[in-house]
């Protein structure tokens, strides 16, 4: 079995969606599990509409929804020439707005809004599995992920149920070799409907690889693979031909954001390779992540924004253990995770991405000494081999930073990974820098 995932560009309108289901219908692959996302600006649609409702402007949201009801309506007639084809798909489209509009009614609840974000990739994989099935004339099955994608008690991806409800959705259909499912949405342990945050289809489709033990897991994307630079802000980059998952997650989860952060891990525990493919470009090699790692020291850099930095000081922590313990016990009350950590002999710095619960957070440091946060701070990764670093790269890392101030350095916490904390402000300058010091021809 193949897994196949397509993003909200590669299926943004009627015509990217038929290029998709050619790439599915052409490929001679054996069995395989097509993941779809929304289309493009769905989900943003969806939040927003969300927003309003949550502020009691049911007017504008029920205007949004119409608006969206009228672009789907207009895809499925370009998509489905058939007058009759068409009509049945907007007739089943209409179901999922009515289940919006349904939602205008009362105030929304957090399991509403959820309903709301799911209805994207219901509406994408309806029309995708229309295409393929009355247009191209091909036998495919639309399988509910609501039936499978499981979250457990900690709103983690519950692998064991995933597999077991999986192979049971499967079974009825041993003969089929084309499943089309959605990404994103899945149930919570309680049973309702959830998703697995913004850009979480990758990781539907890597959770589905490893419950099938697939044989490959491809992500069809706009790009040509992962570049060794962030291409928005960039220019000249180049798609990396080969990664080890452990580099590819550390890319990942410090923001290349072609991938979701924790969209490697499940492939990599069963040594799944994953492929990642440009569908407007569907010949281009693309890059390749898998237990292998090439010989290059620093392949590539990526940045993570949004970032807290905490810095503790403490005479306190002068000649004394158990005074981390004390601090990270703080965290782990709040359920915060600590991205990068510093320490001097009487100063902590260390940084947050999620700042929820700072408050209370600082609230409690403030015993230990005094306490002082920087906000809009960017972490820069640089990722690769550096066991191999022979050839100084990590001094020419340095080197091409000299007029950026850096705010911490975390070196030596992985062979594959160096984290460089700067402020927001100077993220694209230094991306730029780091490109012209360490990649460029
Ligand atoms: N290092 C990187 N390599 C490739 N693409 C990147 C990188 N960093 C950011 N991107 C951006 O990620 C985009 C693809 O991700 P995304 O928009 O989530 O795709 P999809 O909608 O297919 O899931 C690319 O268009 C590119 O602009
Ligand atoms: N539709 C969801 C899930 C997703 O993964 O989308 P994409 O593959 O386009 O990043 C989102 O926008 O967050």
């Amino acid at each position: 079995m193949k897994i196949l995932k397509f993003g909200g560009t590669s299926v943004g309108s009627a015509q990217r969606m038929r290029e998709v289901a050619e790439l599915i219908h052409a490929s001679h692959l054996q069995r395989r599990i097509v993941v779809l996302s929304a289309m493009s600006g769905t989900t943003n649609a969806l939040v927003e509409i969300g927003q309003l409702l949550y502020a009691g402007d049911a007017t504008t949201a029920t205007a949004r929804i119409e608006a969206l009801r009228q672009r789907y309506h207009e895809v499925a007639r370009e998509l489905l020439p058939d007058a009759a084809v068409a009509g049945q798909a907007i007739q089943n489209l209409d179901q999922h707005f009515d289940t919006l509009l349904g939602l205008t009614a009362a105030p929304l609840s957090a399991d509403g809004e959820r309903v709301i974000l799911a209805q994207g990739e219901l509406l994408s994989t309806l029309l995708v599995h229309r295409y393929v099935t009355q247009v191209l004339g091909r036998p495919a099955v639309l399988l509910p992920a609501l039936d499978f994608m499981r979250l457990d008690v900690d709103e983690e991806p519950d692998a064991p149920a995933i597999r077991e409800l999986l192979a049971a959705t499967l079974a009825p259909h041993a003969a089929q070799e084309l499943f089309i499912t959605q990404g994103y949405i899945c149930r919570s342990a309680q049973g309702s409907v959830d998703n697995l945050k913004r850009g979480g289809s990758d990781y539907s489709a890597s959770l589905i690889g490893a419950a099938v033990g697939a044989e490959e897991i491809q992500i069809w994307t706009d790009i040509d693979g992962l570049h060794n630079n962030d291409p928005r802000v960039v220019q000249g980059t180049y798609p990396i031909r080969e990664l080890s998952f452990d580099e590819a997650a550390e890319l990942a989860y410090f923001g290349a954001k072609i991938l979701h952060p924790s969209s490697i891990l499940p492939a990599a525990k069963h040594g799944i390779p994953v492929r990642l493919l440009n569908t407007m470009q569907p010949e281009a090699p693309g890059t390749i992540i898998s237990s292998q790692t090439g010989a290059e020291a620093i392949k590539a850099v990526a940045a993570k924004d949004g970032i807290t930095a905490i810095n503790v000081k403490s005479s306190r922590m002068l000649l004394a253990h158990g005074f981390l313990r004390s601090l990270f016990e703080i965290f782990e009350r709040y359920r915060t995770s600590i991205d990068m950590i510093t320490t001097s002999e009487v100063a902590v710095s260390l940084t947050i991405d999620d700042a929820t619960r700072l408050p209370q957070i600082l609230e409690e440091l403030r015993r230990f000494g005094s306490v002082v946060v920087d906000e809009n701070q960017s972490i820069i990764c640089l990722v690769g081999n550096l066991e191999q670093d022979a050839h100084g790269s990590a001094n020419r890392a340095f080197a091409a930073l000299k007029d950026i101030p850096v705010r911490m350095i975390s070196y030596g916490g992985s062979p594959n990974n160096i984290s460089i904390l700067v402020s927001t402000h100077d993220k694209t300058r230094a991306l730029q820098a780091l490109n012209a010091g360490l990649f460029q021809r």
